[in-house]
């Protein structure tokens, strides 16, 4: 972009910045020094499972709320119209079903892990291969999360690019791997209300400079950016009720039911009630969240009526055009230009930082721990915090190879989660309602459901048939523009593997979760089904036996496999209890050989050894 055309920061938005960041290792700073001070794994990877249903809500929002929605949600909305608004009707099933099923299914089970879950269902191999397929996916969404802010205000303001990705990593690693859990929770806290001011000044700013709420109004009507319940069944149009509404759970299952970041919040919370309550209170925030990116995008059109920017901000006009909006807004309001900075890395801070202290959880506690069963507390809490900082290297490798992709971030990060995301998913709900998956076939099935995944999403990258119909620029749309629009998809009607290719990314998850639970039962069926009641108590949920609620017991009985749930655990007696007396009260053995006990069909106690 020409230097004349760019905007400048003040010396005070450089402070805002800074203040940021420094409040960020102040509050990792403040969990290293007190409470346990990190000592033990229990309180750095779990926070002591102590917090309360707030702050564990507003964390849950933040890990998957990051500076590619802030920054490519508005630039959707501008070049597409408000159809992708449609995802916030995937976030009631998809935050209903995690708080009904996968959180007290999981929390019963107090795992640290969301993969141990997989070991006692199917076998150590799953569990390592969910746990690989995890590390994977999050290794590449973290690195899109820090070099998206860095990328687009170098493109917009000429910050520079690989300092500010330096910054961010490193302040990052600091508190987290200070700070542990709580730290990050936290610092989540801080950072999503700043993400939210952020957002919210910018509107404000916005509407009155583009002259009234009225005046936005007009235009965006004008210029035909309000989609109206777009129900085209077609599953290769991009973005439909139904990809966005229906497709849009499977990919919010992937991340709010079964992802280790948000399962680890989940068991992180005092009592699974708490845990169940802060799913439910993500669902305004999150639909707050997403009002304020699709409103700026609106306004963002109303500004500019759709003007192209490609030849003002280069190729990746999308992602950085919502910068330079933002500074076009805010010039000449100090501190503001820094306030937007801030929320932009507020919201990356807060992904990131979720994202290294799952990925030491998981590497700790799925591929290191079951090694060295009897490695010593402090051994093992050092070694989870060099985990954190590696991590946090390996994430600044990765923003290079994001800068390779090209495509606008917030299509990589929503293809990441459908394409690595979904098969996961499938192997939790193989395992969770269908009985009779062996391990045999979990492992079968993901392989299959990764397979098809990749092969869908490179080749919708390869053949470039994102589908994507950009509507016509101009405000005051003129009917030959669109018709030439409309006539020019009706002939270029994709056919056969090229038709398999368009599928929507919106079906990713969806359609990889498919593969996985069909191929790992049918291989699960040729090499010897598990009996009813064979798995682990407590590891399969009763789906049957909900769905016939109606039906009387001893009629459920005959027809399914009522394996009950656990019993919830008794929450514990007020804040001083001790956990001894409490831990007896559950029969918990010494807190490192955790015995999970779990009543089985005729109450007996199977007493089932994990090295926690
Ligand atoms: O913001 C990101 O880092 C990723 C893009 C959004 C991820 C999904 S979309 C549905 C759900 N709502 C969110 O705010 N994040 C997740
Ligand atoms: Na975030």
């Amino acid at each position: 972009m020409d230097p004349s055309d760019q905007k400048h920061f003040l010396a005070v938005d450089y402070v805002v910045f800074a203040l940021l960041l420094a409040a960020s290792v102040g509050i990792g700073l403040y969990y290293a020094l007190s409470g346990g001070r990190q000592r033990t794994t229990q309180e750095f990877l779990m926070a002591d499972r102590s917090m309360r249903c707030l702050p564990v809500s507003l964390s849950l929002i933040a890990s998957f709320q990051s500076a590619v929605a802030i920054i490519g949600v508005p630039a959707e909305i501008y070049t597409h119209g408000t159809q992708y608004w449609f995802i916030g009707c995937a976030y009631i099933l998809g935050l209903l079903i995690p708080a009904h099923v996968f959180i007290p299914l999981l929390y019963r089970l107090k795992l640290s892990s969301a993969y141990q879950y997989l070991e006692l269902r199917f076998s150590k191999v799953v569990r390592i291969c969910g746990t690989l397929t995890f590390i994977f996916q999050m290794v590449i969404y973290m690195g899109v999360c820090v070099y998206t802010p860095a990328f687009a205000l170098n493109a917009a303001t000429g910050f520079q690019l690989w300092g500010t990705v330096l910054v961010t990593g490193l302040v990052c690693t600091l508190y987290t791997t200070l700070g542990g859990l709580k730290a990050v929770i936290w610092t989540d806290v801080f950072q999503t209300l700043v993400m939210f001011a952020g957002q919210i000044a910018v509107i404000i700013v916005g509407v009155e400079r583009t002259g009234g709420m009225s005046e936005v109004w007009r235009k965006v009507k004008e210029g035909n950016r309000l989609s109206g319940l777009d129900l085209n069944p077609d599953p290769t149009e991009r973005h439909t009720f139904w990809t966005l509404g229906v497709g849009g759970v499977f990919l919010m299952l992937s991340l709010y039911g079964v992802n280790q970041a948000q399962v680890q919040r989940y068991l992180s919370a005092r009592t699974e009630k708490e845990a169940v309550r802060s799913c439910y209170m993500v669902f305004p925030s999150l639909q707050l969240a997403l009002g304020l990116s699709c409103i700026m995008g609106l306004v963002m059109f109303a500004r500019y009526c759709g003007e192209d920017f490609s030849e003002k901000l280069g190729s990746s006009s999308r992602d950085a055009m919502v910068i330079y909006f933002v500074m076009d807004m805010l010039q000449g309001l100090p501190g503001l230009p820094g306030l937007f900075v801030a929320c932009l890395f507020s919201a990356a801070l807060s992904t990131i930082s979720s994202a290294f202290n799952s990925l030491a959880t998981v590497t700790m506690e799925d591929l290191i721990k079951p090694h060295f069963p009897s490695m010593s507390e402090e051994r093992a809490t050092l070694l989870s915090k060099a985990l954190a900082a590696s991590y946090g290297l390996l994430c600044l490798a990765m923003a290079y190879l994001t800068h390779l992709l090209g495509d606008s971030v917030l299509l990589v990060a929503l293809k990441i989660f459908g394409v690595v995301g979904g098969p996961i998913l499938g192997l939790f709900c193989l395992g969770m309602f269908f009985p009779w998956a062996n391990s045999i076939g979990a492992v079968a099935g993901l392989g299959a459901g990764l397979v098809g995944a990749f092969w869908v999403g490179i080749g919708s990258i390869v053949t470039r048939s994102s589908g994507a119909k950009r509507l016509p620029p101009r405000c005051h749309v003129n009917t030959t523009a669109v018709f030439q629009t409309a006539i020019g998809n009706a002939t270029s009607r994709p056919t056969g593997l090229h038709r398999f290719y368009s599928l929507s990314y919106m079906w990713y998850a969806g359609f990889s979760c498919l593969i996985v639970i069909l191929v790992g039962l049918t291989v699960s069926f040729l090499t010897g089904p598990m009996k009813e009641g064979e798995a682990t108590p407590g590891t399969v949920y009763p789906l049957l036996g909900k769905l016939l609620f109606f039906l009387p017991e001893h009629m459920k009985k005959k027809v399914c496999c009522v394996t009950p749930l656990r019993p919830a655990i008794p929450s514990p007696q007020g804040p001083g209890s001790d956990k001894e007396s409490n831990g007896a009260a559950r029969g918990q053995h010494t807190p490192s050989q955790q015995q999970i006990l779990l009543p089985d069909a005729d109450s007996r106690v199977i007493e089932h050894e994990t090295a926690v």
